[in-house]
């Protein structure tokens, strides 16, 4: 894994002249276009823009789901900085699992599973051999203090098939926090929600980016919550605007 401290300064994560294309019958179409962007630890990040511009594609670069054509994608952990457009897949997926919370809307949960399972899973999964019953007490600890959290104490055994798509997001929302990630990636968090349970979520990754010092990039089309962001952005075709929030109004 690359070292490259000088580089990414006092960012957390620091995108740098980052393409991605996709292909598009016999030609390609520019997804992002030469985006440069840096977050601090702590900081969120406001992402808005048109539908296809290529908020969801940044979203997916920055957290290590798919690598870039061109440029580099700086992220510090705590074990030092990677560049996340040169990882291989495997590396990709261990770095996602340790160290980034990803909420997509329709992210994937096992139907087997309770939502306390779900976020269980995301620990254990990690891990090799037999898990120590202490350990296993901690997870099943942190998973009901999450669940509390995001409003679900009492749905904590229900299965994904017996939750509504608000209850799934805050599960999913849950399920991301439970590595204590260095970055969160969250794409329309508050989608399914009503107002009241929108602005509680969005007070959730707002107090979970302070206290654990998580860079976070959060796509959101909702203009109300905009105060509340340390940054704003605009994806435009694929380029990226800072954005005052007096001009979204
Ligand atoms: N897997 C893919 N294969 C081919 N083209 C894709 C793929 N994913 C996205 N695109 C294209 O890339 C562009 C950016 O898409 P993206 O999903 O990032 O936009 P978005 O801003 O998140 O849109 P929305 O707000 O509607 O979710 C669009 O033109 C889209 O059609």
């Amino acid at each position: 894994m690359s070292h490259t401290n000088t580089r990414i300064g006092e960012s957390a994560l620091s995108l740098r002249d980052v393409t991605l294309t996709y292909p598009d019958g016999q030609s390609r179409v520019t997804a992002l276009d030469d985006v440069s962007l840096d977050v601090a630890a702590g900081e969120i990040a406001a992402v808005t823009g048109p539908s296809g511009s290529g908020k969801s594609t940044l979203l997916a670069v920055a957290g290590a789901l798919v690598r870039p054509d061109r440029g580099s994608v700086l992220f510090r952990m705590p074990s030092g900085v990677a560049d996340l457009a040169s990882l291989g897949r495997r590396e990709a997926s261990r770095v996602r699992r340790e160290h980034i919370g990803i909420v997509f809307q329709g992210s994937n949960m096992v139907s087997s599973l309770t939502a306390r399972e779900q976020l269980e899973a995301m620990v254990h999964l990690g891990q090799r051999l037999v898990v120590p019953a202490s350990v296993r007490r901690r997870t099943r600890e942190r998973a009901l203090e999450l669940l509390d959290a995001v409003g679900l104490a009492d749905h904590a055994n229900k299965r994904s098939n017996q939750l509504s798509g608000g209850q799934r997001q805050r599960v999913n929302l849950a399920r991301a926090l439970m590595n204590s990630p260095s970055m969160l990636v969250v794409d329309e968090p508050t989608s399914a929600l009503d107002q009241e349970r929108g602005a509680a979520i969005l007070d959730l990754v707002v107090s979970v980016a302070r206290e654990q010092d998580a860079a976070t990039l959060l796509v959101t089309h909702d203009l109300r919550h905009l105060d509340r962001m340390d940054s704003v952005y605009r994806v435009v075709d694929g380029r990226l605007e800072a954005a005052s929030q007096a001009a979204l109004a």
